[in-house]
């Protein structure tokens, strides 16, 4: 054990951090597994929390200590704020035209400012309050009669469908079954995570590329056509709705309205960066990333926390109380009831830390040679910091740390925003998520809800600990299997 966990020592007397001997040709590709945050888990307890890895014939380094992601997203932050370049951006991003895929550098910050300003900013996500508010409504009537039948009703499902009618009013401006063709959306875009997040050996061993040996780049062909066949359509409508009424060109208009109301404009004027126009390539790039991210996130983020809860009936119970104080059994869960919710925000976090949505974040890429901790670590590393690892980590949370506790949060100033290096399930620095704040309105609104508009049990008397909590791997990690449940209303009949 000490010898394989020695540094490795490289010929110019520097020496990379320690991890596993590399095979010819794949490297340690060998050791993922079909779960690999959970196998770079096993493998960090063994080589420390900065452990290098060879993935074919790129160099990794894989961060799994708070005090070693500090390092590389604040102290260094700059050093690895790129992204790789990779198979997937390539037929999903345009050609890294979007913005989570795409290498630092003044086009990456022009998109980034701008979608933060015109897209993702406080006021858009206030704005769009009423449709969380009415589709949910809508989804609470939904699961209330299947409730009232007797039901077993697959929650996941529901939920998801409830996240993709909320995203699409926000971003085409339209419900999302009324475009058309058959077009499973959701079913895409869980696609899209499986092959975006897949280790693509054409990525790690260029030249076994052409034989597209585990399939994905056939798939991700496919899955770009159809998408890109909806989003032409999609930006068509737009553009003859602009052009008909240009009065109604306001900052709060759908994602989609907004960016084809600037086509061919320039993105940030007066930049004192390069300028970049804003082209169909570009709106279909963004819109691309910002449904794939906004879909499969707060759906997962709520279908692990009901899980939890339905494992951890003290939690659920202590949740509805609270729901009960501040809110009354006579109403619904309002948005601004959240601030006052303190139970939920752990229950929250607690979930985030046991099961983040992206383990791994967005792998980086090192833009230049530095020396960390002692290791050196190569220009174009790749970076894979494994949050999922430092979620349970007894060092950090203590001996209960795989128990589901929300407590744990009591008399803590532990915060999810990305400045407590413990818990960043939205990344943190340059590169952290900039729908953070949407994200996190709709996972504590939805889940609020639905704890508080019903008791939920598991079908057929199954008890708590039989649940099933299998993951499945991909950008984002969801449920393996879908939850399946029972509901019974109970708010009382006069609520608003
Ligand atoms: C619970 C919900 C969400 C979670 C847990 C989440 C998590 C993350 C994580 C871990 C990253 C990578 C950060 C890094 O590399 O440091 C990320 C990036 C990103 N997220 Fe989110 N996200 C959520 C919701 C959203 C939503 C709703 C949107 C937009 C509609 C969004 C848009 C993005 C984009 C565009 C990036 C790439 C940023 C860049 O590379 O500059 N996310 N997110």
């Amino acid at each position: 054990f000490i010898y394989i966990s020695r540094p490795k020592q490289l010929k110019n007397g520097r020496k990379l951090p320690p991890g596993p001997h590399p095979m010819p040709v794949i490297g340690n590709l060998h050791l993922l597994g079909k779960l690999p945050h959970q196998s770079l888990y096993h493998l960090a307890k063994r080589y420390g929390p900065i452990m290098s890895l060879r993935l074919g014939y790129v160099p990794t380094i894989v961060v799994s200590s708070p005090q070693a992601a500090e390092l590389f997203l604040k102290t260094h932050d700059v050093v690895f704020a790129s992204r790789p370049k990779v198979q997937a951006a390539e037929y999903l991003s345009y050609g890294t035209k979007g913005m989570g895929f795409t290498e630092y550098g003044s086009y990456w910050r022009t998109v980034r400012k701008w979608c933060t300003l015109h897209l993702l900013s406080p006021s858009k996500v206030e704005y769009f309050a009423p449709v969380r508010k009415a589709e949910l409504g809508s989804m609470v009537e939904t699961v209330k009669k299947a409730a009232a039948a007797g039901e077993t009703v697959d929650i996941s499902g529901k939920v998801g469908e409830l996240i993709e009618d909320i995203m699409h009013k926000m971003i085409f401006g339209r419900p999302s079954n009324s475009e058309d063709e058959n077009l499973n959306l959701k079913l895409l875009i869980k696609e899209i995570s499986r092959l975006a997040g897949a280790f693509n050996i054409s990525d790690y061993i260029p030249y076994l590329a052409p034989l597209d040996l585990q399939g994905l780049s056939r798939k991700l062909k496919r899955v770009s056509k159809i998408l890109d066949k909806f989003l032409e359509k999609i930006i068509d409508e737009h553009e003859q709705a602009v052009g008909s009424n240009p009065e109604e060109q306001k900052p709060h208009r759908n994602f989609v309205h907004v960016m084809v109301s600037l086509l061919n404009k320039p993105m940030n004027p007066h930049d004192e960066e390069q300028e970049y126009i804003i082209e169909r390539t570009n709106i279909k790039a963004i819109i691309l990333e910002m449904i794939s991210a906004a879909l499969d996130s707060s759906a997962t983020a709520i279908e692990w926390a009901l899980s939890e809860l339905l494992r951890h009936p003290r939690v659920m119970f202590g949740l509805q109380q609270e729901l009960e104080t501040v809110v009354g059994r006579s109403r619904m869960v309002e948005e601004s009831d959240l601030p006052q919710l303190t139970y939920l925000d752990m229950v929250v976090k607690e979930t985030l830390r046991l099961h983040p949505v992206g383990p791994l974040l967005i792998p980086r890429e090192s833009m230049e040679d530095i020396t960390i901790d002692g290791y050196f670590i190569p220009r174009k590393s790749r970076i894979i910091v494994n949050i999922w690892s430092m979620g349970r980590d007894p060092a950090v949370w203590s001996n209960n740390a795989e128990e589901f506790f929300p407590e744990r949060f009591i008399n803590s100033n532990i915060d999810l925003r990305g400045q407590d290096f413990q818990l960043i399930p939205f990344g943190s620095g340059r590169r952290g998520c900039p729908g953070m704040q949407l994200g996190l309105i709709t996972v504590r609104l939805v889940l609020a809800q639905l704890v508080h508009c019903f008791d939920w049990e598991l079908p057929d008397g199954m008890l708590p600990v039989k649940l099933d909590m299998s993951e499945k791997f991909g950008l984002s990690v969801p449920r393996a299997n879908p939850l399946l449940v029972k509901a019974t209303y109970r708010l009382l009949d006069n609520r608003m």
